[in-house]
């Protein structure tokens, strides 16, 4: 667990972070969210103390992280930033190992790692280890940072803006990598972006940030249909709050019994994605499987109820 304990810190006077409090737990993903110059980067790193806190504390682990060494500190936390930062002339195994070099793990131990992590971010290792990042589509290059920071296992994932520079649909594929992976490892990944979309998607805590302060911090869902304060309510959006809701849920959250007619769709199946289906097809019900066998219906009815926000 991770407590962020009144942290704050000053510029000239002035607060970028005033006072912030926030607790993350274990293998959860929360994601701040905040417009530019919000206080977004400055708060992650007092986490990693690459910015000294003027005033309070964090703790991993009750652990308070002005006991440790800073170098000692940056092994327990990662640290993946947009545009990767790996080292041009080590290829990516030697780029992957590195902390677990520093930390002097046995080199059957690291090579064992590397090649763990190139398979669970879909790059083979007999493929890809002895590559150079300059060989590496920019897609590549940035599973190659992530992988880097997560290697030694560390206590907290801190990534700033890590799928910034990537396009939209290699950014989609980049954050259901994450959530696969951090489900896979029981990572605990504090991201920051400025996307609300990317943060609702890949959160399982929101945490949104105003001129330096936090002004929510709650599930996707409470977000959304309960924004604490009209700048909360505009980083939502208003016409796509709806959709957005019903993208945070399968339809196997609203199966029933009855008659539809038509291609059966999969239980995991988003709201949103059941909602389009409908409207695509001129079905106001949509028939529902679970490994092939039909386990009843979705309907338009249900999917409307499930998305009224009650702005
Ligand atoms: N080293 C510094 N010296 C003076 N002011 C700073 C310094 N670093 C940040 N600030 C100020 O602190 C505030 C918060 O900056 P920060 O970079 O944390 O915001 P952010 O939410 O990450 O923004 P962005 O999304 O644009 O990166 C800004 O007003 C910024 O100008």
């Amino acid at each position: 667990m991770i407590e962020i304990d009144r942290i704050t810190r000053l510029y000239d006077g002035k607060p970028a972070v005033d006072a912030v409090s926030m607790t993350v737990e274990t293998a959860t993903i929360t994601a701040i969210v905040g417009t530019s110059g919000s206080g977004k980067t400055t708060l992650l790193r007092m986490i990693n103390r690459l910015v000294e806190p003027s005033s309070g504390e964090v703790r991993i682990n009750g652990e308070p992280t002005t006991g440790l060494e800073k170098h000692v500190l940056r092994w327990r936390i990662g640290y993946a930033i947009q545009g990767h930062g790996l080292f041009p002339h080590h290829t990516v195994a030697r780029n992957i190992g590195a902390v677990p070099r520093l930390l002097s793990w046995p080199t059957n131990k690291i090579r064992a790692r590397v090649d763990e992590l190139l398979d669970l971010f879909s790059m083979p290792p007999a493929e890809f280890r002895d590559r150079f990042p300059a060989e590496l589509s920019g897609g590549q290059q940035q599973r190659v940072g992530v992988a880097r920071a997560l290697a030694s296992r560390p206590d907290l994932l801190l990534m700033d803006e890590p799928f910034g520079a990537l396009d939209p649909i290699i950014r989609t594929r980049a954050q259901e990598d994450l959530r696969r992976i951090q489900r896979a490892l029981g990572s605990t990944i504090l991201i920051v972006t400025h996307d609300m979309e990317e943060a609702i998607q890949l959160g399982d805590r929101v945490a949104v940030m105003d001129a330096g302060r936090l002004v929510q911090h709650g599930t996707p869902a409470e977000i959304i249909t309960r924004p604490a304060t009209a700048f909360v309510a505009e980083m939502v959006g208003g016409v796509e709050r709806p959709l957005r809701l019903l993208s945070l849920f399968p339809v196997s959250d609203l199966v029933e019994d009855g008659p539809a007619e038509g291609a059966a769709i999969p239980e995991q199946t988003s709201l949103r994605d059941a909602l389009s289906t409908c409207l695509w097809t001129g079905r106001d019900a949509l028939p529902v499987e679970r490994d092939g066998q039909r386990i009843g219906r979705v309907t338009l009815d249900a999917i409307r109820s499930r998305a009224e926000c009650h702005a």
